[in-house]
């Protein structure tokens, strides 16, 4: 079979940098186009050569209609508005769209969920198969140690983040409030502050720090009385979510339309 042909949306950024290089590093895959908004100073540079790969002969542009349409597939790690915009997109040339980018509200979802009528869709707030099978082993805990312990996530990232809780935490929340057979929306408690008056039995926490060059810490604490476990993944670099990226991408070339995760991609998935 031929080299799959991704275009990377956000090439530019961290993680578009960090696609081309998994690219550029992994069988069965090739940049066909990087694409950035209208204005940005990366316009008309090479990928390759952005990403410290050396020249790929692919110039970044910013129309992402005729990339889309001699590709393959879309890796996209933007922002929720671009990954509408990119979801919609995709869909009209009946494409794969890998998306990891983070901090959708319920009408972003809603669009994304529309598209994967007709685009096969990947999304996850975490690529890496870490924090995937963390979150399986979450699921487990929260199942096994029942409502007596109360489930609290911590997670620290870089100072230019700009969602919060990360979409990882919220990955983790996910599969605790599955385990526990509970709604997440219903029970998260997304901050604290003053007098807040004792924890609501049953809540699951979310505690958000941002600093320095923070990839990515995550914590899941389990606190009963007299004990505490503690599961935790920490990213050394942005590689894992780049590999885990290309992977989804590859699993989803020839599957029909739909929305999947990284759990079905890892065959992981609690069905
Ligand atoms: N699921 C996962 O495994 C992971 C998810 N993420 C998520 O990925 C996202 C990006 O993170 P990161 O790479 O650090 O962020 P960056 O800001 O470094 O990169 C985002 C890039 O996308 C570009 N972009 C934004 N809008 C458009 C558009 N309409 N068209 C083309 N390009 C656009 C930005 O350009 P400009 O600067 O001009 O806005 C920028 O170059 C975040 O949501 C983050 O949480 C990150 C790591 C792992
Ligand atoms: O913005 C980031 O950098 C990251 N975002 C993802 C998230 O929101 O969880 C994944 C990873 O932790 C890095």
């Amino acid at each position: 079979m031929s080299d799959m042909r991704l275009v990377v949306v956000g090439a530019g950024g961290r993680m578009g940098q960090a696609l081309v290089r998994a690219i550029h590093d992994m069988e069965g895959v090739a940049v066909s186009a990087g694409v950035e908004r209208p204005g940005s100073p990366h316009l008309g540079r090479d990928v390759g050569e952005l990403a410290g790969v050396g020249p790929l002969g692919v110039a970044i542009g910013c129309d992402p209609l005729p990339a889309f349409a001699a590709a393959d597939g879309v890796l996209d790690f933007t922002s929720p508005k671009a990954t509408v915009e990119f979801a919609g997109y995709a869909a009209q040339a009946r494409i794969v769209h890998v998306i990891g980018t983070t901090g959708c509200g319920p009408d972003e979802d809603a669009a994304i969920a529309a598209a994967a009528r007709h685009a096969t869709i990947v999304k996850s707030g975490n690529m890496s198969l870490g924090v995937n099978l963390l979150g399986a082993l979450v699921r487990q805990a929260a199942r096994a140690l029942g409502p007596d312990f109360d489930i609290e996530i911590l997670e620290m990232h870089h100072r230019h983040k700009v969602d919060a809780p990360s979409g990882t935490a919220l990955l983790l929340g996910e599969q605790a409030a599955q385990g526990r057979g509970i709604d997440l929306a219903e029970h998260s408690v997304r901050s604290r502050d003053g007098h807040t008056g004792p924890r609501p039995e049953g809540s699951i926490g979310f505690a958000t720090l941002r600093g320095g060059s923070v990839i990515g810490e995550h914590e899941v604490v389990f606190a009963g009385e007299g004990e505490r476990i503690v599961l935790s993944h920490i990213a050394e670099n942005r590689t894992i979510f780049a590999r885990g990226a290309v992977r989804a991408a590859l699993w989803a070339r020839g599957r029909k339309p739909g929305l999947f995760s990284m759990l079905d991609v890892l065959g992981i998935a609690d069905r």
